[in-house]
């Protein structure tokens, strides 16, 4: 299949573009690094493939590296029929540096470049436009206007493309090659000509930046915004929460209302009900953080974000560029680990992804709704303004960032600094602030709930069967006596100082290599102990059967630290390049998870 490439610089809209042209969803974010792996699709006869973006033929970061050694190899290969160089219309000159190097490049492997001016709808809202013939006369290659977003001038570019890729000949660039080394003077020079005036795009920018960047607001908004991040988790879901709760309930009494007394009811309200139910409560938590998550990425702020944590980042080892992955962390850590090959410098790449498993994913939300739940009354406030729970729930985040840091500073601390690549400049490009794209947001919000039921429904609902099977034979002996009680009687001296029983130990045991099986896990055994009083009230049965303050806190301080996920382990394996380290790491976040559970269950009560 004959091949076409979208190459360009970081955030001028590339992966949009391909979205619009493929009708797949790759994800598109404001900010400079979202893609840090090759993608295909299929756009009419041909494959279109997106790449990560790239300031320069010479590269510094491990995303960059991709991009450019793929290029490389894509200029060589005889089926690139056409390179599309995205170019951000709003920043012309920046954008025009990479792409008269790719043109050069191209030229010299007698490859076709199309330019594309993205955002046109953005030049045009300021009041300019761009003429297209002439910068296309000028650059020796085709020129298209358009926007992703607003799909303006989209169908022509739809159209033409496939002609120039059928004959890419007809489409070479005729210009003598400006050699690499001009290409700034050049890039300036066509921008200054044909580009939009910077200063006017600048100066609204400024303005919000003179206050989100400023020393003393900038911080204080910076933790307000990360403040009303944790905060709404809990308090915007609650009636989402309450309303499937509420549905669930009312199925189950309605579907064991036709099986009648027996064992068959049993299992469906303990085992299903109980088990699954338990976990589907927390989904729409999962769609609130991924919405929030997503404003922020949206707006350009992330990146405002990730200066303004430089400095202090830096003190613990780590960069201004780990707080991205540092926040998407909080939603999945495997394309955290992954977004961490934007960092630069070696050193503090390998300890931001290191300390990445701390970051409290969506799977650990379950988990710390249901104890937060037992432990705390759901009308209880800090100084009669916020929400206790939410208040916790911020502070488990929090555990799980400083804990992380720590980490890090000790990493830097206490090895040695081999490379000296390790002290790059920071470098950040702050994107446009933008309204959030809403559609594409959407979808990501009510993808991140069905991804997640999908990812681990199949687990939970296994460790749920297998758990009710355990627990409800041999019959009438009650829990205490079943299979799973001698198990779990067996595993209790090791959570017993914990001051948890046997029960919690399954459950922890069962959550070994997926941590969102522990919701289900209890759902189940408590269902099973309690089926005719509650059927997916699972936070009330817990607490009529006391769980101590001490044993629950440290729980969730064990759930904030223990890196209880495969999936991220062979992330981590595969990023770093090093069984050794993710395995290490297991061991070291196990052990500190229960050291401090210990604590916790000893020292509060
Ligand atoms: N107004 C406007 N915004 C756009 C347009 N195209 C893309 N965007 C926005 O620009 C931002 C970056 O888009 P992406 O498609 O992620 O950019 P990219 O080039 O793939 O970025 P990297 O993967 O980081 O290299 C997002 O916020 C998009 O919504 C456009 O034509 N007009
Ligand atoms: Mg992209």
């Amino acid at each position: 299949m004959k091949r076409i490439i979208l190459v360009g610089k970081p955030n001028c809209g590339k992966s949009l573009l391909f979205n619009q042209l493929t009708g797949l969803r790759q994800k598109v974010a404001n900010f400079p690094g979202v893609t840090v792996e090759l993608k295909s699709g299929q756009f009419k006869e041909f494959e279109l493939v997106d790449f990560p973006g790239t300031y320069s033929l010479h590269t510094l970061s491990k995303d960059e590296e991709i991009a450019v050694v793929k290029l490389k190899e894509a200029m060589q290969q005889e089926n690139t029929a056409v390179v599309v160089c995205v170019l951000d219309a709003t920043r012309m000159e920046r954008s025009l540096v990479f792409g008269l190097q790719v043109q050069a490049l191209a030229k010299a492997h007698d490859k076709t470049v199309v330019f594309v001016l993205n955002m046109i709808d953005e030049v045009r809202r300021y009041g300019f436009d761009i003429d297209t013939t002439q910068l296309a006369d000028e650059l020796g290659s085709p020129v298209f206007a358009l926007s992703a977003k607003t799909l303006i001038g989209l169908s022509e570019f739809q159209k033409a493309l496939p002609e120039i890729a059928r004959q890419p000949e007809q489409y070479r660039n005729e210009q003598s090659a400006i050699a690499p080394e001009n290409a700034l003077i050049v890039a300036r020079e066509l921008s200054k000509n044909h580009g939009v005036n910077a200063d006017v795009v600048l100066k609204k920018q400024n303005r919000i930046d003179s206050f989100m960047l400023n020393n003393v607001f900038g911080g204080v908004a910076f933790l307000f915004i990360m403040f009303f991040l944790f905060q709404s988790i809990f308090t915007w879901a609650t009636p989402l929460m309450d309303a499937v709760e509420f549905a669930i309930g009312e199925l189950a009494v309605w579907v064991t209302g036709f099986t009648g007394e027996g064992m068959t009811t049993d299992f469906l309200s303990d085992a299903i009900f109980g088990g699954i139910g338990s976990f589907l409560v927390f989904v729409p938590q999962i769609m609130v953080l991924t919405l929030i998550i997503g404003v922020l990425e949206d707006s350009g702020y992330l990146a405002r974000a990730a200066l303004i944590c430089h400095k202090p980042l830096s003190y613990f080892g780590l960069s201004g560029r780990s707080f991205i992955p540092y926040l998407s962390g909080h939603a999945c850590a495997i394309p955290a680990i992954m977004a961490a090959r934007t960092i630069e410098s070696p050193r503090k790449r390998l300890f931001t992804m290191m300390t990445i498993p701390l970051m409290s994913c969506s799977a650990r939300l379950p988990v710390y709704a249901l104890l937060i739940a037992v432990l705390i009354p759901a009308d209880a406030t800090l100084m009669g303004i916020f929400n206790l729970q939410g208040v916790a729930f911020f502070g488990l985040y929090l555990f799980g960032i400083v804990t992380a840091l720590l980490v890090s500073f000790f990493l830097h601390k206490f090895t040695h600094q081999h490379d000296e690549k390790s002290d790059m400049p920071f470098i950040l490009e702050l994107p446009t602030y933008r309204l959030p794209h809403w559609k594409p947001l959407m979808y990501r919000v009510v993808n991140s709930g069905l991804a997640f039921i999908k990812r681990a429904g199949p687990v939970i609902f296994w460790v749920s069967v297998v758990i009710w099977v355990l627990g409800y034979f041999p019959q009438h002996g009650g829990l205490e006596n079943s299979y799973l009680g001698k198990i779990g009687h067996f595993i209790e001296p090791i959570f017993e100082p914990l001051g948890l029983d046997w029960r919690y130990g399954v459950a922890i045991l069962m959550s070994f290599l997926a941590r969102e099986v522990f919701v289900g896990a209890l759902g189940t055994l408590f269902g099973i102990e309690g089926a005719d009083e509650n059927i997916s009230g699972l936070a009330e049965n817990i607490q009529a059967d006391g769980l101590a303050l001490g044993a629950g806190i440290g729980l969730l301080l064990f759930y904030v630290v223990a890196l209880q996920c495969v999936a991220t382990v062979a992330v981590l394996r595969a990023e770093t390049g090093k069984a050794r380290i993710a395995a290490g790491l297991v061991v070291a976040y196990g052990l500190l998870a229960y050291i401090i559970a210990l604590l916790a269950a000893n020292l509060i009560n």
